[in-house]
C-alpha cells in the first residue's frame, strides 16, 4: 500500500489520507426511517447478490450497478476497487464492509456498524425515499446480508494489509466492544482516538500523546481529581468554611442570588474548575451571557495571583456568520459586566487590566487555526501549537470531528477548552455529531456526590438529588445544560413548539408527541403562524409581506423580555423596499462611498428581518425550485426585474446571495449573505453596474463590495436549507416542509429550523401532517464517541 502511512500517534499529521475529500462529498445525514420495502426478488437476483458475498469480481459488479443507481457514491466504489487491486485476495466481505464504511462519512457517519446493518441492511446505503419508483433494481443491501450473520462478518474482517484492530498501517481498522462491531477507514478511527485521547487528558490532567485501549471509556481512577488549568489555583480560590475564597466571591458578585437553581451560575463555576468544559442549552438559555461572565471569572482569579499576566483568551465559531453573530452579542454582555466589583476581590489595582482582557472578537475555527490553500492541514497543530491559554467555541454542534480534532491537536496541553452550543441542533453535514455525542447523558447531568457538594461549597446552591449520580463518569462532570429560555417565555409559541418537538422519543409515545405539538399550534400564541398550503397564493403572500396579518393584531404592538417593541413580521418586500426607496441619488460611487454603504447596509440589516428555511435542496419544494418562484413572485410584484433566464442563472439587482465555501482571498465566508446592488459605473457616466454588498465587522469599512464575476462559491438565497441555517437567527423565520416525507425530515431538522426564529415564526406544511411524521424521525449518527 504505497499512500498508507501512520504510526497511531495522536500527534501524527501522517495518518492514512486516501481519499482525502470524502467528508467534503457530504449529502445528507443519516437518518432512522422507516426501511424501504424491498422490492420482491427474482431467485436470479437472489443467486447474484449472493455471489457477491464470496467473489470479488460480482462484487465489484454490484458496486457498479449501486454506483450507477446512486445508491453508492463514485469514492466509496473507488476505494473497494483500489484495495482489491492492492490485496487480491482479500475476502470480498470485508471489500463489501469498506465499501459501506467509506459510504458512511457522506451520510454523516464517523464508520460502519455491523450489527446495526445486518438489523437494517438497506439504511447502508443513500436508497430513495420512498414512494419512490424502483424499477429494475439492483439487489438491495438486504437481499446481499439476508443469510449473512455477524460471527461470519466479523470473521472476514482480517487481512494483514487492509484491516488491523488498532494502531497500524491498515487502511480500515475494526472496533470490538462487547458485541458491537464497528468499521472505520484509519483516519476517521484515528480523529476518534485523538478526540478521546485529548479530552480525557484534559480531565485528568495528564499529558496527551498515547494511544487509548479500545474501546475507550470514560473512566479515571476514583480518587483522581478534576483537572484545571491550575489545579491548586482553584483550590485556594475556593477558600474554606470560614473563609470563602475569592471563587465563590467572584460568582456572587457576577450573579444575583436567585430562589430556582441558576445553573449558569453552576456552569461558570464548573467551566472554572475544569480544563475541559461543555455548557449546552436550547436559544436564549443564556449561553453567550454565561461564557462572558466565566471569561471575567477566570481573569478575576488569574489577575488575583500575584504578579500574574491575563490569561490569553480567543473565541471563535465554525462559520463566519456564527462569529458575526457571537460578536454581536458579546461585545454588549461585556460591557454590563461588574469589572469594579471583581477588581475589588483582586488586592491590586486591575479594573482596567480586567475589562481590557475580556475578548470581544470572535474569529473562525478556520482562521484561527490557519487554514491554507488546497490542503486540509492547517498551520496550527501539535507541533504548532496556538498561543492561547483559554479558547471558547460557539455553535460547537456544527463542528465536525475533523475540525474538533484539528482543534485539540493544535491546542496546548494545559490550555482550557470551552464548548458552547445546542447539543439538539443537527449536527454538523461532516462526519460526527461531536457535540450531541459528549452530551448524551447531560439532560440528567449525573454529578457525583463530590462534584454536588464542591459546587454547592462554590455556589451556595444545593443540587437537586435528581441530577446526582454516585456512578457519574468524569465527562458528566464537565458538563452543564441550561434549562430556562430567557428569550422565551411560557407565552411564546416558538418557545414552546421548541419544547414540544424536543422532547425525545424514549421520554414519549409519538401520540403523544402528535397531541403535544397540536396543543401548541392550535393555542393561538401571538408569535407563531401554522399554515397549511392549499394553493400558491398563501405562499406568494409569506414571502412578499410574511402574512402579517395572520398574526395577532397584525404583528403590532408586541414588545420584548425587556419592554422593547418588537418589530410586526415582514416578507422580502420590506428589504426590497429599502432598497428602491433609500438608493443614493446622483452621486459618484467613490466619491459618495458612506452614502452608498449606508444604503447597503440598511438593505441588508432589511433582509435579515425575513427569511424562508426549506429542509431539501432539489425539487420544487427545494432551495433550487423555491428560489425561481420567490423571485418570479417578486417580479409579478414588480419588486425585481429580469427575464427568466436572468431571474434563474444569472445576476439582478436585489438578488440575495449565499456564500458556501470559503473565500480568503475575497475575505469571504462559507455562511455570509451577501446582497446585489446597482451602483454607478465609474467608466460610463449614467450607467450603473451590479455590486454585491457584503457586511463587515469593520466599522470604517462597513461593507465589502465584489463584483459578481469574482463570486464563484455562492448560490440565491430567498430559500435556504435549514442545514446552511444553522448559527444565523432571523426576526421572522418561515420554515416550509414539503408535501411528501423525506429521510432528511427529522426532529432535530424541523427543532433547528424554527429555533432561528428570533421573534415570528410561520410553520409551512406543504400538506397537513408532515410535520407530525417528521418529529417522530431522530438523527441517528453511528460514531465511537458513542460508547463514552
Ligand atoms: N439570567 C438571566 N436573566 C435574565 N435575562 C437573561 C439571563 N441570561 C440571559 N438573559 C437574556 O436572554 C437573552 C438570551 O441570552 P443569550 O444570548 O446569552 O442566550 P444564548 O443561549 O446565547 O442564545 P442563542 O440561542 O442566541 O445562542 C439575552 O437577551 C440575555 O440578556
Amino acid at each position: 500500500m504505497s499512500r498508507k502511512s501512520t504510526n497511531g500517534h495522536p500527534g501524527d499529521t501522517q495518518t492514512f489520507d486516501l481519499f482525502d475529500d470524502t467528508a467534503a462529498e457530504t449529502s445528507e445525514p443519516k437518518e432512522k426511517r422507516e426501511a424501504s420495502e424491498p422490492t420482491p426478488t427474482t431467485d436470479a437476483t437472489q443467486v447474484s447478490a449472493h455471489i457477491a458475498l464470496s467473489d470479488t469480481t460480482e462484487l465489484l459488479a454490484l458496486c457498479e450497478r449501486w454506483v450507477a443507481r446512486g445508491w453508492l457514491r463514485d469514492l466509496d466504489r473507488a476505494l473497494v476497487r483500489f484495495l482489491a487491486m492492492e490485496a487480491p485476495d482479500a475476502p470480498p466481505l470485508l471489500l463489501l464492509g469498506a465499501a459501506l464504511a467509506s459510504h458512511q462519512l457522506g451520510r454523516g457517519h464517523v464508520c460502519l456498524d455491523l450489527n446495526a446493518t445486518l438489523n437494517a441492511p438497506d439504511f447502508a446505503l443513500s436508497l430513495p425515499p420512498e414512494g419512490d419508483d424502483l424499477t429494475d433494481p439492483p439487489p438491495l443491501p438486504s437481499q446481499v446480508l439476508a443469510t449473512l450473520t455477524l460471527a461470519d462478518w466479523q470473521a472476514a474482517l482480517h487481512h494483514p494489509m487492509l484491516a488491523s484492530n488498532g494502531p497500524g498501517n491498515t487502511p480500515l481498522v475494526v472496533s470490538h466492544n462487547g458485541n458491537t462491531t464497528k468499521l472505520y477507514l484509519r483516519r476517521y478511527w484515528q480523529y476518534e482516538q485523538t478526540l478521546h485521547q485529548e479530552i480525557a487528558n484534559r480531565l485528568t490532567g495528564e499529558e496527551g500523546n498515547g494511544i487509548c485501549r479500545s474501546p475507550i471509556h470514560w473512566t479515571i481512577d476514583s480518587g483522581t481529581e478534576p483537572a484545571g488549568t491550575c489545579r491548586s489555583q482553584i483550590h485556594r480560590a475556593m477558600g474554606d468554611d470560614s473563609h470563602p475564597g475569592i471563587l465563590p466571591q467572584a460568582l456572587n458578585t457576577l450573579f444575583q442570588p436567585t430562589t430556582t437553581l441558576d445553573w449558569q451560575k453552576t456552569a461558570c463555576a464548573l467551566a472554572a474548575r475544569n480544563r475541559f468544559g461543555i455548557i449546552t442549552g436550547g436559544p436564549g438559555t443564556g449561553k453567550t451571557t454565561t461564557v462572558v461572565r466565566l471569561l471575567a471569572l477566570l481573569q478575576t482569579l488569574q489577575l488575583a495571583e500575584p504578579d500574574a499576566q491575563p490569561l490569553r483568551i480567543r473565541l471563535a465559531a465554525p462559520t463566519g456568520k456564527a462569529a458575526a453573530r457571537l460578536n454581536e452579542s458579546i461585545a454588549g454582555q461585556v460591557s454590563l459586566l461588574p469589572t469594579e466589583a471583581l477588581a475589588d476581590l483582586c488586592d491590586e489595582a486591575v479594573t482596567e487590566q480586567l475589562k481590557a482582557s475580556i475578548p470581544t472578537e470572535v474569529t473562525t475555527l478556520h482562521r484561527l487555526l490557519g487554514a491554507r490553500p488546497d490542503t486540509r492541514h492547517f498551520r496550527h497543530n501539535a507541533a504548532n501549537p496556538l498561543a492561547l491559554d483559554v479558547l471558547v467555541i460557539d455553535e460547537a454542534s456544527m463542528v465536525d470531528i475533523e475540525m474538533m480534532t484539528a482543534v485539540l491537536r493544535a491546542l496546548p496541553a494545559q490550555a482550557q477548552l470551552v464548548l458552547l452550543g445546542d447539543k439538539d441542533q443537527l449536527a454538523s453535514v461532516e462526519a460526527g455529531a461531536v457535540l450531541g455525542d459528549l452530551c448524551r447523558r447531560a439532560e440528567a447531568a449525573h454529578y457525583t456526590p463530590e462534584t454536588a457538594q464542591w459546587l454547592e461549597s462554590a455556589t451556595g446552591q444545593p443540587l437537586p438529588p435528581d441530577y446526582i449520580d454516585a456512578q457519574g463518569q468524569p465527562l458528566d462532570q464537565a458538563i452543564t445544560m441550561l434549562r430556562v429560555s430567557h428569550r422565551f417565555n411560557e407565552y411564546s409559541g416558538i418557545g414552546q413548539l421548541a419544547q414540544a418537538i424536543n422532547q425525545p422519543s424514549h421520554a414519549q409515545s409519538d401520540q403523544e408527541k402528535h397531541q403535544a405539538l397540536n396543543k401548541v399550534l392550535r393555542h393561538g400564541y401571538p408569535d407563531l403562524h401554522h399554515l397549511t398550503l392549499t394553493d400558491d397564493a398563501a405562499l406568494d403572500k409569506l414571502v412578499i409581506h410574511g402574512s402579517h396579518d395572520k398574526f395577532i393584531n397584525g404583528g403590532e404592538g408586541r414588545t420584548d423580555h425587556n419592554g422593547a417593541p418588537i418589530a410586526p413580521p415582514t416578507g422580502y418586500r420590506h428589504y426590497l423596499n429599502v432598497l428602491n426607496t433609500q438608493r443614493p441619488r446622483g452621486a459618484s460611487f467613490e466619491e459618495n462611498a458612506d452614502a452608498y454603504n449606508d444604503w447597503a447596509s440598511n438593505v441588508l440589516s432589511a433582509y435579515s428581518h425575513f427569511q424562508l428555511l426549506c429542509a431539501l435542496r432539489k425539487g420544487p419544494w427545494g432551495v433550487e425550485g423555491l428560489n425561481l418562484r420567490i423571485a418570479k413572485t417578486l417580479r409579478h410584484e414588480k419588486l425585481l426585474y429580469g427575464s427568466d433566464f436572468t431571474l434563474e442563472k444569472g445576476w439582478y439587482e436585489g438578488r440575495p446571495v449565499l456564500v458556501t465555501q470559503n473565500d480568503y482571498g475575497l475575505k469571504l465566508m462559507n455562511g455570509d449573505i451577501g446582497i446585489t446592488l446597482a451602483v454607478p459605473d465609474p467608466r460610463t457616466p449614467g450607467k450603473t453596474l451590479l455590486r454585491v454588498a457584503f457586511p463587515t465587522s469593520d466599522v470604517e469599512k462597513p461593507i465589502r463590495w465584489v463584483l459578481p464575476s469574482r463570486l464563484h462559491t455562492v448560490e440565491t438565497v430567498f430559500a435556504m436549507t435549514v442545514h446552511k441555517s444553522q448559527g444565523s437567527e432571523f426576526n421572522h423565520t418561515a420554515l416550509l416542509l414539503p408535501p411528501t416525507i423525506n429521510p432528511i425530515l427529522t426532529r432535530e431538522l424541523v427543532y433547528t429550523g424554527i429555533t432561528r426564529a428570533r421573534d415570528w415564526l410561520t410553520l409551512v406544511e406543504a400538506k397537513r401532517g408532515v410535520l407530525n411524521e417528521a418529529v417522530t424521525r431522530e438523527v441517528m449518527r453511528v460514531s465511537g464517541l458513542e460508547e463514552i
